[in-house]
């Protein structure tokens, strides 16, 4: 609060109020909330499809500069359309907004999950080499098929379906290309059984003689296969 006070623009005659300067602020505090407005989802307050075409681009821009890999991954609910058939689509709404508290409380701050369209996310990992996105999408998985949303004090649970995978310095792909592919990798979670996260082969990933101490550490640390 003082610190905006300090940076508050002052009257340029030192008038001891000054309504100019106030409509500038009004104006001010308009714009970003607008702007907030066109870049999020209503519902879940995630990022919308908007804000994840812009993200995407910057962040494949940013890997190909600095050699930091970005992660991407496609999350569909299972059997949704069942949840709005059975409970009405209120109920579904509210699984909705369920799911995206999970991803804020799991995901990291510079993470940016986003409300893909329907019952489909879409969740970048700046900086994130592949095992640490797969142990992200894994934990994820558990925790929504774990917490039940309360329903007339009834446990209703859900569970959900993801393609992950990572675009790195050598990767000539579009943006919409690499979506296309981690949306692939989700379609064969739902075709294997649904509940389940899938990704490319781990070895087939690696830059060649590139192996981080901390992607050693995460791939040490990683849950079950398939889970
Ligand atoms: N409540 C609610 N439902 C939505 C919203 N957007 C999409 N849906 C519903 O999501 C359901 C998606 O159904 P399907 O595409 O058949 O997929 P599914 O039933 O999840 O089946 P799988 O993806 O194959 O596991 C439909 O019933 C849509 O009406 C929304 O904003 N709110």
């Amino acid at each position: 609060m003082r610190e905006q006070e300090n940076k508050k623009p002052r009257c340029p005659v030192d008038a001891p109020s000054c309504e100019h300067i106030d409509n500038l602020l009004a104006l001010q505090d308009e714009v970003i909330s607008l702007k907030e407005l066109v870049l999020t989802d209503p519902l879940t307050r995630l990022f919308n499809f908007r804000h994840f075409s812009q993200a995407l681009e910057q962040e494949l821009e940013r890997t190909h500069r600095t050699a930091q890999p970005t992660a991407l991954i496609m999350l569909d609910l299972d059997h949704f359309k069942r949840v709005n058939d059975t409970w009405g689509h209120d109920v579904g709404n509210q699984v909705l907004c369920h799911v995206a508290g999970l991803m804020l409380t799991l995901l990291r701050k510079i993470d940016i999950p986003c409300r893909y369209g329907g019952e489909e996310f879409a969740l970048i990992l700046p900086g994130t080499p592949l095992p640490r996105a797969i142990n992200a999408a894994r934990r994820l998985r558990t925790a929504i098929k774990e917490t039940p949303v309360m329903v007339s004090e009834k446990p209703l649970y859900v569970t959900a379906s993801m393609g992950v995978s990572v675009y790195q310095r050598s990767s000539n792909l579009s943006a919409e290309a690499f979506v296309r592919q981690v949306d692939e990798l989700l379609y064969a979670a739902k075709s294997q059984g649904r509940n389940r996260v899938v990704h490319p082969d781990l070895e087939t990933m690696r830059p060649a003689g590139q192996v981080s101490a901390d992607e050693k550490a995460a791939l040490y640390g990683l849950d079950s296969p398939g889970g």
